[in-house]
C-alpha cells in the first residue's frame, strides 16, 4: 500500500501531517480567486523620486510607466526660479494594462539638493514620509477601518548625479536619514553621459560608500520555494543596483524597429536595450516582479518599526502576558487562588468595618451612661435637699415655732398661722 502521509515537526513543535489527496478538491484554484479579486479591485502604488533638479526624474517616471504623467515642461517652467525650500508634490494617475488597473502616485521633491547649503534637505522629505505613516496609524486606530487609504511611500528612487566620482555628502546624509523609513532604490541618472567602464567603477564606489555608512538599500527577499529561474532573475536584478538608467520619451527608427532612446551624432542609446543601460532591470523590479514585495516590506517592516517606535515613545507598552502559552488547569488554579484571596480580603475589610462600628457604638453608649449617671446624681441631690427642707419644716411645726415668712413675698399675700 502506498504511504499517503508524512509528518514533520514544525519550528513551534507542532507536528504537521502532510497528506496526499485521494482526488480533486479545488483549492489549487485559490491563486486564481486572488487573481480575479485583485484585478477587480485594482492595484495601488506610491513612489517617491528624489534628486537634484534636472537629473531626469520626470523623464524617467514618464519612461517607466510609458505615459505622460509629467507633461513636457514649458520654457517658463525651465527658466523659473528654483523653490526656496524642498517641496512635496504628489501626482496621481489611473493607468491600465491588459485590463489590470493601477492607481499610481508619484511624489516629487522639487528643491532637493538645489541650495548652497543642503544640510537639512532630507528633513522635509522624512517629515512627509512619517506623516503618511501617522495618517495610516490614525486610520488603524479608528472604530471603522473598512476604508483605509494607504498613502505611505512604497519605494523611493534616489537619483545620483553622474559625476563619476563618489557619493556626495547630500546623498549620504539623505540615505542615512531615510533608509529605516523607506525602501531606498539608488539610481545613477543620465547614465548615457558616462562610458561603460566609468559606470562600472562609479557603481563600485557608490556601493562601497553605502556599505561604509551602513545604509540599507532595498534587497529583494529570496524565498524557500522560489524556483531556480526566479532566483537567477532576482540576483541579476540585484546585481545591477545602483541602476544606471537613461530616460527618454522620444522614439526613433533603428533598423526598422521603433525604439525609445536618445540620439547622439554617433548613434542612438536605446532605453529598453539591456546592453545600453539598466532601465529594463529597474522597470522589471519596480513594476513586474517586486511591486507587491515593496508594498509588503513597507507595511510589515518599515511601517511596523515606525509604529512600535511611535507608540513606545507615547508610553504605550505591549503586555507580554498576552503571548503566554496558557495551561487550562494551571489557569483555573490561578483563578481559584485569586478568587480566594479576593474573598479573604473582602472578609477582613468587612471585619474591620464592623469592629469600627462596634467601637463607635460602645463609645456612644459609655457617653450616654455617664450623662445618665450625672443626671441621676443631680436629681438625687435635689431630692435630698428637698427632703432635708421638709424635715426641717416638720421639726419646726412640731416644736411650735412659726415658720419665718419667705423672703421676697408681697405684703398683701403674707399671713400668720
Ligand atoms: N542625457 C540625458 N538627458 C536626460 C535624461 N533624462 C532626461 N534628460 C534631460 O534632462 C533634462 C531635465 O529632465 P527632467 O526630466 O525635466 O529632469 P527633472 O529631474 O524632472 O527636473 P526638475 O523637474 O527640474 O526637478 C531634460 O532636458 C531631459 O531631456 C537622460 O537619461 N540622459
Amino acid at each position: 500500500m502506498m504511504n499517503d502521509q508524512a509528518s514533520t515537526p514544525s519550528a513551534s513543535g507542532i507536528t504537521v501531517i502532510r497528506k496526499k489527496l485521494q482526488g480533486y478538491v479545488g483549492f489549487a484554484n485559490l491563486p486564481n480567486q486572488v487573481h480575479r479579486k485583485s484585478v477587480k479591485t485594482g492595484f495601488q502604488f506610491t513612489c517617491m523620486v528624489v534628486g537634484e533638479s534636472g537629473l531626469g526624474k520626470s523623464t524617467l517616471v514618464n519612461t517607466l510607466f510609458n505615459t505622460q504623467l509629467y507633461p513636457p515642461k514649458e520654457i517658463a517652467e525651465l527658466t523659473a526660479e528654483l523653490p526656496q525650500t524642498v517641496e512635496i508634490k504628489s501626482t496621481t494617475a489611473d493607468i491600465e494594462e491588459n485590463g489590470v488597473k493601477l492607481k499610481l502616485t508619484v511624489v516629487d521633491t522639487p528643491g532637493f539638493g538645489d541650495f548652497v547649503n543642503n544640510e537639512e534637505s532630507w528633513k522635509p522629505i522624512l517629515d512627509d514620509i512619517e506623516s503618511r505613516c501617522d495618517a495610516y496609524l490614525e486610520q488603524e486606530n479608528r472604530v471603522n477601518r473598512r476604508k483605509m487609504a494607504d498613502n505611505r511611500i512604497h519605494a523611493c528612487l534616489y537619483f545620483i548625479s553622474p559625476t563619476g566620482h563618489a557619493l556626495k555628502a547630500v546623498d549620504i546624509e539623505f540615505m542615512r536619514r531615510l533608509h529605516t523609513r523607506v525602501n531606498l532604490i539608488p539610481i545613477i541618472a543620465k547614465a548615457d553621459t558616462m562610458t561603460e567602464e566609468e559606470v562600472v567603477a562609479f557603481k563600485e564606489r557608490i556601493l562601497a560608500d553605502i556599505n561604509y555608512h551602513q545604509i540599507q538599500i532595498y534587497q529583494a527577499p529570496v524565498y524557500e520555494y522560489d524556483d531556480m529561474e526566479t532566483i537567477a532573475e532576482n540576483s541579476e536584478i540585484m546585481s545591477k543596483i545602483p541602476f544606471a538608467v537613461v530616460g527618454s520619451d522620444k522614439e526613433f527608427d533603428v533598423d526598422g524597429r521603433r525604439v525609445r532612446g536618445r540620439m547622439y551624432p554617433w548613434g542612438i542609446i536605446e532605453v529598453d536595450n539591456e546592453d545600453h543601460c539598466d532601465f529594463v532591470k529597474l522597470r522589471q523590479m519596480l513594476i513586474r516582479t517586486h511591486m507587491e514585495e515593496l508594498k509588503e516590506y513597507t507595511n510589515d517592516v518599515l511601517y511596523e518599526n515606525y509604529r512600535t517606535e511611535k507608540l513606545t515613545a507615547m508610553g504605550i507598552q505591549q503586555d507580554p502576558s498576552v503571548f503566554k502559552e496558557v495551561n487550562p488547569t494551571q489557569k483555573m488554579e490561578e483563578e481559584r487562588l485569586a478568587h480566594e484571596q479576593k474573598l479573604a480580603k473582602m472578609e477582613s475589610e468587612m471585619r474591620a468595618v464592623f469592629q469600627a462600628k462596634v467601637t463607635e457604638k460602645e463609645a456612644k453608649l459609655k457617653h450616654s451612661e455617664a450623662e445618665l449617671y450625672a443626671r441621676h446624681k443631680e436629681m438625687k441631690e435635689a431630692l435630698d435637699r428637698q427632703r432635708a427642707d421638709l424635715e426641717e419644716k416638720k421639726r419646726r411645726l412640731e416644736s411650735g415655732r412659726p415658720n419665718t415668712p419667705e423672703k421676697g413675698k408681697k405684703k398683701g399675700f403674707s399671713f400668720n398661722k
